[in-house]
């Protein structure tokens, strides 16, 4: 539902869970289910972790200032991009691994996603098949993709999401390498070595069998390897242009001219992301690079946004600083380590009817109201 009456909320009922209500519980109920392992790598950040607390801090920094009196008994929360229109600005950020947080991994949240027409991007290490996260649930799935070294390998991820029926391609540019993620060294875990994060890798495809063999090594060796890839530079995103009809976004835009950049070369949306913290550390928050990326790009192309949403205010206040729609990260990974599709699903209602009611308190009853109005930052 995208048009309705402000005190109906978005979600009428909420299902019974265990989900707590507020992220600080939810991350406490998370750590205690999953193994110290497996939340130090959904939780921690890179290095000594400056930048994940700056995307915590720097939401605070800003303030709303509401103008009332707009009679906003009726809401529309609908936004539209790249020709498709969404009931809400949410979307699902990648997430690789997902078994890690539950068995049913990417099929949970594709299901619980698609009961609110949320769109989830799916990982390139994503723990099910872009064929299996096609059939699940009916709502609307984009693809993310880490460039691999052997080209075809990526270009065959792209096609096999078109046939799948992607709505669009991310392709992150922040981790052309994995990030110095202290905790997880001293973990000794990496991310792809317990096999979580093959689910696009066990395909007949062709190409596929190929990583294997040009790393002498075993497949999953094959893929941290491959996935590894210093060399990207804009002519990949040029040629990608040009190999897809799908509209391109990239993710983990921080310099306004690299958004110029992007523009120039024909892509056609950005995510404005700092990886959640998790790559470079000591980078600026995603909040703070957002207000000059917006000014630069001028509505040439949307401008997503992710890093640091916990709850409906803070989804105000990036709309407000010009991002066209949010990614929603950890909160839902959280959920679904807590009680499966159930937990998700529970997540996004309390969060749509907690992102309603900070629209009907700031005063404006659509996106576009919302836009215009007034935050400071100091
Ligand atoms: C456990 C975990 C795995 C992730 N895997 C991917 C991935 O495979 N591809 C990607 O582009 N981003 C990945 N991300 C980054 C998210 O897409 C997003 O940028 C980040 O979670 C935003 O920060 P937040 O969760 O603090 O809001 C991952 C994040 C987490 C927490
Ligand atoms: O952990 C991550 O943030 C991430 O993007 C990733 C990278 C490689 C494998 C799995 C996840």
């Amino acid at each position: 539902m995208s048009t309705y009456k402000s005190n109906d909320y978005i979600v009428q009922s909420v299902e019974e869970s265990p989900l707590p209500i507020g992220y600080e519980e939810i991350e406490k109920a998370a750590k205690d289910i999953l193994s110290p392992k497996a939340f130090s790598y959904i939780s921690s950040g890179a290095g000594a972790e400056e930048t994940a607390r700056k995307n915590k801090n720097a939401f605070q920094r800003y303030s709303i200032i509401p103008k009332l009196l707009n009679d906003v008994s009726e809401l529309d929360t609908r936004i539209s991009l790249f020709g498709n229109t969404y009931p809400t600005p949410f979307i699902l950020a990648p997430v690789g691994v997902l078994k890690l947080a539950d068995d049913q991994g990417d099929l949970a949240v594709t299901r619980a996603a698609s009961k609110y027409d949320i769109p989830f991007i799916q990982s390139t290490v994503s723990s099910f098949s872009i064929e299996e996260v096609g059939q699940s649930g009916d709502g609307p799935k984009w693809f993310q993709l880490y460039w691999t070294s052997l080209e075809d390998v990526s270009y065959s991820f792209v096609k096999r999401a078109e046939e799948a029926g992607s709505e669009a391609i991310v392709v992150t540019i922040d981790t052309v390498t994995l990030g110095f993620r202290e905790k997880d060294l001293s973990y000794g875990y990496s991310p792809l070595a317990d096999g979580y994060g093959q689910g696009n890798f066990e395909s007949d495809d062709v190409f596929l069998s190929t990583l294997a063999e040009v790393n002498d090594s075993t497949i999953v060796d094959g893929i941290i390897k491959q996935i590894n890839y210093p060399a990207l530079n804009w002519s990949h995103i040029k040629k990608l242009k040009r190999m897809t009809s799908l509209p391109i976004l990239l993710k983990g835009v921080l310099h306004p001219e690299d958004a110029l950049q992007a523009i120039h070369c024909g892509v056609d949306g950005l995510i404005v992301s700092n990886h959640g913290g998790r790559q470079l550390d000591g980078v600026i928050s995603s909040i703070d690079a957002l207000p000059e990326i917006a000014k630069v790009v001028n509505g040439k192309i949307p401008v997503l946004f992710d890093s640091g949403i916990r709850r409906g205010s803070d989804a105000l206040k990036v709309l407000v600083l010009g991002a066209d729609a949010v990614l929603i990260g950890r909160p839902y990974v959280y959920s679904l380590a807590i009680d499966g599709e159930k937990g998700v699903s529970q997540f996004l209602a309390n969060f749509l009817q907690d992102f309603s009611s900070s629209m009907v308190l700031a005063g404006v009853k659509n996106i576009k109201q919302l836009k215009q109005m007034k935050i400071v930052c100091g």
